[in-house]
């Protein structure tokens, strides 16, 4: 919780206002953090200086996991967070490939699950990572990548976390999580349980130990309708201790993760926090 701290810190003290023309909006901006999260020891990284709604985050990561397209997948999971990039920016309502009403397009789970190959058919990224790792091998090239660059055009928006790296030392596994772009105050209180989570139930259902999560971020921002709750509200809260995550031992396979898996199969335990703070979000 004080690294996430620390980096607001530092975006209000160091960051560089940049226009940013995707959102009309300007953001006060750093490059490149680090963040470290401890699975091992099941230090669950949920922000504390604010009601986190954590059950959403989960959902919105399962949902990739599934390959999910579509807004009211995610809303049927449990979470809202895509709505507004389905069905609220304009360049994508006028896009030609958007299939109706809560269609994302080919982004996130769908680049992970069914990479189209040029030469037919697809690449399913997850279940090759899965079935190595079940057997102990780490190829040293354990990569979900979401950043298909031959397809940004056909989906409502680019990847932020766009690759997750697995490596194995020993029966122990590692996560190396890249992201190019975060929105610190809504954003990056998800991605941090996304990380977390993700190695977690990886090592879970490939029978393995979690160790560490390392996530990289290069742009994180607070944008300019965000910046004085984070700056006058959050930031003057002391937070408390981390929370702990418990997941259903029963899930044991991808196939779990793709089927009967609900919101329901996860419990956070000790989760003492200050009241919510409701951050514009910019579309
Ligand atoms: N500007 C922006 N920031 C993001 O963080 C973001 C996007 N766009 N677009 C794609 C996804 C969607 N994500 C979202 C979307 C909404 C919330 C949000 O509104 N969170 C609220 C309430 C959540 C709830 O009630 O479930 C929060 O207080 O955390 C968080 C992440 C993360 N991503
Ligand atoms: O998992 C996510 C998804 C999105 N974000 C944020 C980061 C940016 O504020 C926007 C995306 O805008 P781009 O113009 O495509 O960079 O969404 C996030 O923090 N985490």
């Amino acid at each position: 919780m004080r690294q996430y701290l620390d980096l607001c810190q530092r975006i209000v003290d160091e960051g560089h206002w940049i226009e940013n023309k995707r959102t009309g909006k300007r953001c006060l901006t750093v490059v490149n953090a680090d963040l470290e999260y401890n699975v091992a020891e099941n230090e669950f990284p949920l922000i504390t200086t604010r009601k986190s709604f954590w059950k959403a985050a989960i959902a919105e990561f399962i949902g990739y996991i599934r390959g999910y397209d579509n807004a009211d997948d995610f809303r049927k999971l449990g979470t809202k967070t895509w709505d507004a990039n389905a069905n609220l920016n304009d360049a994508w309502l006028a896009n030609p490939h958007r299939k109706g009403e809560d269609d994302m397009g080919r982004v996130y789970g769908v680049q992970g699950r069914t990479w189209a190959k040029p030469d037919g058919g697809h690449v399913d990224q997850l279940r090759k990572i899965v079935d190595n790792l079940k057997q102990g091998i780490d190829d040293r090239g354990e990569i979900l990548s979401f950043y298909n660059p031959g397809e940004f055009h056909m989906g409502c928006l680019r990847p932020c976390m766009h690759t997750h790296t697995f490596s194995l030392l020993g029966d122990t596994l590692y996560l190396t999580s890249y992201q190019r772009s975060c929105d610190v105050p809504l954003g990056l209180n998800f991605n941090q349980v996304q990380v977390f989570t993700f190695l977690a139930l990886m090592a879970q259902i490939t029978g393995n130990k979690p160790g560490m999560a390392y996530h990289k971020i290069v742009n994180a921002h607070i944008y300019e309708d965000q910046l004085e709750l984070m700056r006058d509200v959050q930031l003057k809260r002391e937070p408390f201790p981390s929370p702990k995550l418990e997941i259903n031992p029963d899930i044991k396979s991808l196939e779990d993760l793709e089927t009967w898996v609900t919101m329901d199969d996860f419990k956070v335990t000790g989760y003492q926090h200050h009241d919510p703070i409701q951050y514009p979000f910019s579309v």
